[in-house]
């Protein structure tokens, strides 16, 4: 199935890549450090989506540790994390779905709540940089999603002139921060996704990226370009 070119923006981590093993290997070490102990990374993973921020306001309050911890750890923590992509991996098929989306002229950019140092990092690792000219990090703006304003300039630097796009992520900050916009937004359901499908605001659903380009064309052809 053929679809018109939109831009295409997406959300990275529990997205694009599984980069939760990387993260809690870093919060690991940052607690052992601090002779706390780790947490298990399924419970690190629940704590990804909303930025470094939250994610420490989160482990902190897992942990009972003082806040008065929380910049050294915080600063400890980026030490690590700016260039950890050792254990992150693509989903299945997203360079691939990626390259076909490219060849039929969709415009890709990244918004994503995890901040920029390390999100072009892990870009550049996986041979994806060229495909997003368009980069937006956790640390760009003064907002974070779910406030509209990250996604709002992504597509502005796309070129979205008539709200003709889609947003593609895997959590309650992606679903609520594209209703916000608002854009069309298209659910990876194989991520960090903690609300049930059904609870999240979302114009389409997929769990392989396969599906990916049939569901864009079948969005597309469901909202008249001027919607
Ligand atoms: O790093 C995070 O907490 C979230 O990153 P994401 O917006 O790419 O899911
Ligand atoms: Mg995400």
């Amino acid at each position: 199935m053929m679809s018109r070119p939109c831009p295409i923006v997406f959300d990275l981590d529990g997205t694009l890549i599984d980069s939760a093993p990387d993260i809690h290997a870093c919060v690991s070490a940052v607690l052992r450090q601090h002779h706390i102990t780790p947490l298990p990374l399924p419970r690190v993973r629940s704590f990804i989506g909303g930025g470094v921020e939250l994610l420490w306001s989160r482990i902190i309050a897992a942990c009972s540790i003082d806040p008065v911890h929380r910049p050294a750890l915080i600063a400890a923590f980026m030490a690590r994390y700016h260039d950890a992509t050792a254990l992150t991996r693509m989903f299945p098929s997203v360079i691939e779905v990626l390259g076909r989306l490219a060849d039929a002229g969709h415009p890709m950019g990244i918004c994503t709540n995890k901040p920029m140092g390390p999100t072009l990092q892990v870009l550049d690792h996986f041979g994806l940089s060229h495909l997003f000219p368009v980069v937006v990090g956790g640390d760009t703006l003064p907002q974070k999603k779910p406030d509209p304003a990250p996604l709002r300039l992504a597509l502005e630097r796309l070129g979205t002139v008539d709200g003709n796009a889609l947003f593609v992520g895997d959590s309650a900050f992606d679903a609520h921060c594209a209703t916000a916009v608002p854009v069309p937004f298209l659910l990876y359901s194989g991520g960090y996704r903690l609300s049930p499908v059904a609870e999240l605001p979302h114009d389409g659903v997929f769990d392989h990226f396969d599906a990916l380009p049939d569901l864009v064309a079948e969005t597309l052809m469901a909202r008249p370009r001027s919607a």
